[in-house]
């Protein structure tokens, strides 16, 4: 009964980003050296079409960013490289909406559940995905999406899974975002190349609107717009 309730709870509460992420498609991933580049970061996302952003908890600067993007941006934010409980209490207080993890800890995903915040665990078997299906989730994180065999892995794997969502992320590009996008299981495709850091260490946040619209067209590929992906 308990764990019904936690199940519905985490169902409800999911809803808004899940909902968020089946209509933007994408999940740009950010590693952010400086929290200073935040609003022109949110900036350059929200120009080029997008509404959320996974800061990973990779750098000193990540709790900040993620406290100045929730203070002054309209994206909705949230911590990536989430390892610990600790971790994901940390972010949630700094203002992040939902936490998405590299892999499956059973304890990040009820401490993030207790807390009423969505959580992507990353997997990458058929076990993993049993375990977040117990957990009652709905949506996980296919990580490192590429290596592990890319659009015909992900294929593979909701074969048995109907109900399951995935977020393919690691080792996307231009080139192979197609693919993953055209699997109606994937929920959303996550990743840092619309976002690089070559990008912002030259400030070329220009270059990131530029990114983020060529993949914003992408989802949409019976219009025009997917001509400029490169
Ligand atoms: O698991 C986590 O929480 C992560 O932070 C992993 C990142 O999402 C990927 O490392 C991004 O991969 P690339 O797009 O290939 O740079």
């Amino acid at each position: 009964m308990v764990t019904y309730v936690t199940a519905v709870h985490q169902h409800e509460r999911s809803s808004d980003i899940v909902r968020l992420l089946a209509g933007d498609r994408l999940l740009p991933v950010v590693i952010l050296p400086d929290a200073s580049a935040a609003e022109p970061l949110a900036a350059a996302i929200t120009a080029g079409g997008l509404r959320s952003i996974e800061v990973t908890l990779r750098t000193p600067a990540a709790l900040d960013a993620i406290k100045r993007l929730a203070a002054s941006s309209d994206l909705l934010v949230g911590a990536g490289t989430v390892l610990n409980t600790e971790q994901a209490e940390r972010a949630v207080e700094a203002g992040a909406r939902y936490v998405v993890c590299p892999g499956f800890s059973a304890a990040v995903v009820r401490r993030c559940q207790d807390l009423g915040v969505p959580v992507f665990p990353g997997v990458a078997t058929p076990t993993e995905i049993q375990m977040a299906l117990e957990a009652g989730l709905e949506a996980v994180k296919f990580f490192p999406a590429e290596q592990l065999g890319g659009a015909p892995m992900v294929k593979a794997l909701s074969a048995p899974f109907p109900g399951v969502r995935f977020v393919p992320t690691g080792g996307v590009t231009t080139a192979n975002l197609a693919a993953y996008l055209a699997i109606p299981a994937v929920l959303a495709v996550g990743g840092t190349w619309m976002v690089a850091a070559d990008l912002l260490a030259a400030g070329d946040y220009a270059e990131i609107t530029r990114r983020t619209a060529a993949a914003v067209a992408a989802t949409r590929p019976d219009t025009t717009g997917d001509a400029d992906v490169r």
